[in-house]
């Protein structure tokens, strides 16, 4: 199949170029238009996104999401690339698991699929799990990610193993004792509103106890979705010692604060929760300054019905890959600048997970985005191709909507 797409600018040029790709790469730029020709509209072409961290709820959780419905809502969010995490039911934490995620997903022509496994046999935390066959069928990271850790020595013993493989254990770092039933971040907020509060030391307290797990195994580690200024100093100083630390933060905990929850609307219950301002602006220094890695969403859908029961009963969780890029863009553009945006989303995951750097040079795989920079288009949930069709967004006006999500040289997304 070969496609042709003209009227597009790539980041730092104002003259609109055509690229052609065929057979799944890309072919050139510039040259005579062959095979179907789609018009990029003036928009910015870039590497397809990278999400190297959302929950598409397959196997065993369909109701609230699952390949088809994830992959192509990430299409949407103009993502060519999704590390799906492994907390589903039953948890992957075997090889023909893997193998069948990736197959099924290969089937579908949306984002490609790159699976976690579980760090631990079931998540549960005391043994591990195969890691090497995981690796061998295709599993791209380790993780007990919806779980935390508790056992130190478990986690040593994964890192070194992660490490003999050249693989990267990534961790929800939240101290399970001091995080114990916290529904919201623990401040004057959860105190006014009479809510148990998880404290920003459950985070930091873990963040503190795995760096110098690090320290003393020199295992590589990803911290994710870090939510506290407290957390990012102290990732900040261990990467200054120059250790093996990457660390990722969401969208979410960038543009919504504990605040949102005096709503006592279940849509902002996440975990870790949303923080303070304080914390938020924190994470965007960590963005401006290099200490944050990559930007990741932690797409976690959930079914309306259970969003919808009060904040004590509902699960933890916000799902938005349709709109991280958009949300990102409106909230940022200027601070980061496109060019940094699109290296948070695109390169810095790939780094993170030991990827070749995505380009758009001739013979790199075809995984592209269309990125339309200006018009404003109103966020409606009703459209979402994510099963969660609800969103703390609903109704604000965001520019930065991607149009065209090519991946393999096939339109996974058109707008
Ligand atoms: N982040 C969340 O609030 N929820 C995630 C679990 C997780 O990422 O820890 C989920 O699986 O729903
Ligand atoms: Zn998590
Ligand atoms: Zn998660």
């Amino acid at each position: 199949m070969t496609l042709t797409i003209t009227n597009i600018k790539r980041p730092g040029s104002e003259a609109p170029e055509s690229v052609t790709v065929e057979n799944g790469v890309i072919k050139g730029w510039n040259l005579p238009h062959e095979g179907e020709v789609i018009d990029g509209q003036g928009g910015a072409v870039a590497p397809a996104l990278i999400e190297p961290h959302a929950h598409l709820r397959e196997p065993g959780q369909t109701q609230k999401e699952d390949l088809a419905s994830g992959l192509a809502a990430a299409a949407a969010g103009g993502y060519g690339t999704v590390v799906s995490m492994p907390n589903t039911s039953p948890v992957v934490d075997d090889p023909a698991t893997v193998r069948t995620l990736i197959e099924k997903a290969d089937g579908l022509g949306f984002a490609r699929l790159r699976p976690a496994a579980a760090l631990t046999r079931g998540q549960e935390g005391e043994h591990l799990a195969e890691l090497a066959y995981l690796k061998e069928a295709g599993a791209v990271m380790f993780t007990d990610d919806g779980r935390t850790n508790e056992d130190a020595r478990v986690l040593r013993l994964g890192l070194e193993y992660a490490r003999s493989l050249d693989m990267v254990v990534s961790v929800h770092a939240e101290d399970a004792s001091l995080r114990a039933g916290g529904v919201m971040n623990e401040g004057p907020v959860s105190e006014a509103l009479g809510l148990p509060g998880n404290p920003a030391a459950a985070e930091a307290a873990r963040v503190a106890r795995d760096l110098e797990i690090v320290a003393q195994t020199g295992a590589r580690l990803h911290v994710q979705h870090l939510s506290t200024a407290r957390a990012l100093e102290l990732v900040r100083g261990a990467k200054a010692r120059g250790l093996p630390v990457t660390c990722e933060v969401c969208p979410h905990h960038l543009t919504l604060t504990d605040e949102a929850l005096r709503s006592f609307d279940a849509v902002y219950k996440v975990a870790p929760p949303l923080r303070t301002q304080v914390d938020a602006d924190a994470l965007l220094g960590g963005l401006l300054d290099g200490t944050v890695d990559c930007l990741a969403t932690d797409h976690a859908p959930h079914t309306g019905a259970e969003k919808e029961r009060d904040l004590l009963e509902a699960p933890f969780g916000i799902a938005y890959i349709e709109l991280a890029f958009p949300l990102m863009w409106t909230r940022f553009g200027e601070r980061l600048g496109l060019e940094r945006l699109l290296d948070l989303m695109t390169a810095a995951p790939a780094r993170v997970l030991g990827w070749p750097a995505p380009t758009l040079e001739p013979g790199a795989p075809a995984d592209l985005v269309v990125l339309d920079l200006d018009t404003e288009r109103e966020v409606d949930p009703r459209t979402f191709l994510s099963k969660a069709k609800f969103s703390p967004w609903a109704g604000e006006t965001l520019r930065g909507w991607p149009t065209l999500t090519v991946v393999g040289g096939r339109i996974a997304f058109r707008r």
